[in-house]
């Protein structure tokens, strides 16, 4: 494969931008987006290369510590998105929109999607949502407000789809679609599908100019996207069937903070090198 133009720290943009996004979908290259919710990881991860950091609600899960992305609020949000933006240089900030800042009316999306940029210092947010929903893209484009549009399953209406289920088995791919098509037409920059069956999310970015983004969507989107705690490892509990595990956090931070304790109950910490003796 050539050298990636937009997938390349050295050579290519100095900020990710929307148009560099488009160009890697017509040009056949991929990019990468990651979860992030602190300025350090979003450093480390900006550093990395990554080249969108998006500021899920999954920090509801993640940070906070709730059952679900429901209970996170417009205030929280913009917290961990002024974080993020702080860490990061070269990747675009990306910014979930909430369940409940927006589904109203499309002025609800604008005045939620500006307090995401004007205070949080995002660079794009993102909506779950159908072409139900392309009025609320629409009126956010229209005020600058670059805008994903996410599908499949989403999170946020857990209850009304019956559970953590893969969308767009069978006959719903057309459906699917033609939300993907109603947001791209709304003016989204791209279309984030989850757990959707492969040859369905192969399908979708095939019928959109626009880049895609997948979480267990398989290999056929232009980019991928995951929780960082669970590509790291860091979560105790089991991950979905999409995550794959880069590393085991959990038991590295474990192993040293068990360390720590033992060194301080011992009294072989501090050691002279860490103290003030004058
Ligand atoms: N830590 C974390 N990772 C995520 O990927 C994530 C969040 N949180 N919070 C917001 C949403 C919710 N997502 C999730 C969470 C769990 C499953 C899950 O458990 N999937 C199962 C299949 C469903 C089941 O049978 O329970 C799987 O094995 O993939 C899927 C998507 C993706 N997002
Ligand atoms: C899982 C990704 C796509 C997300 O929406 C989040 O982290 O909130
Ligand atoms: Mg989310």
């Amino acid at each position: 494969m050539p050298q990636p133009y937009v997938a390349n720290p050295e050579k290519g943009p100095s900020r990710i931008r929307v148009h560099h996004l488009q160009q890697a979908k017509e040009q056949g290259e991929k990019f990468a987006m990651l979860t992030a919710y602190d300025v350090m990881m979003a450093e480390i991860f900006d550093e990395a290369g990554i080249e969108i950091l998006l500021v899920g609600d999954s920090a509801a899960n993640t940070v906070i510590g709730y059952e679900s992305t429901l209970p996170i609020s417009i205030d929280e949000m913009i917290i961990f998105t002024k974080a993020v933006a702080n860490g990061s240089k070269r990747a675009m900030v990306v910014a979930d929109l909430p369940f409940g800042s927006y589904e109203q009316s499309p002025a609800q999306a604008v005045d939620t999607a500006v307090r995401l940029m004007k205070e949080g210092h995002a660079h794009a947010v993102k909506m779950e949502g159908t072409a139900a929903y392309a009025d609320h893209v629409r009126a956010m484009v229209l005020a600058g407000v670059p805008v994903i549009g996410h599908i499949g399953f989403t999170p946020q209406s857990e209850h009304a789809l019956g559970g953590y289920r893969i969308q767009g088995r069978g006959d719903a791919v057309e459906g699917m679609k033609a939300d993907a098509l109603a947001l791209q037409d709304a003016g989204a920059f791209c279309i984030l599908m989850e757990m959707v069956p492969s040859p369905a999310a192969k399908l979708i970015d095939e019928a959109l100019v626009v880049p895609t983004i997948g979480i267990g969507a398989g290999a056929s989107t232009t980019g991928q996207v995951l929780v960082w705690q669970d590509m790291l490892g860091l979560g105790g509990r089991r991950t979905p069937k999409f995550v794959k595990k880069y590393a085991d956090l959990r038991t590295t931070v474990s192993e040293a903070v068990s360390a720590y304790h033992q060194d301080v109950l011992a009294g072989t910490f501090p050691s002279a090198e860490y103290e003030f003796d004058k």
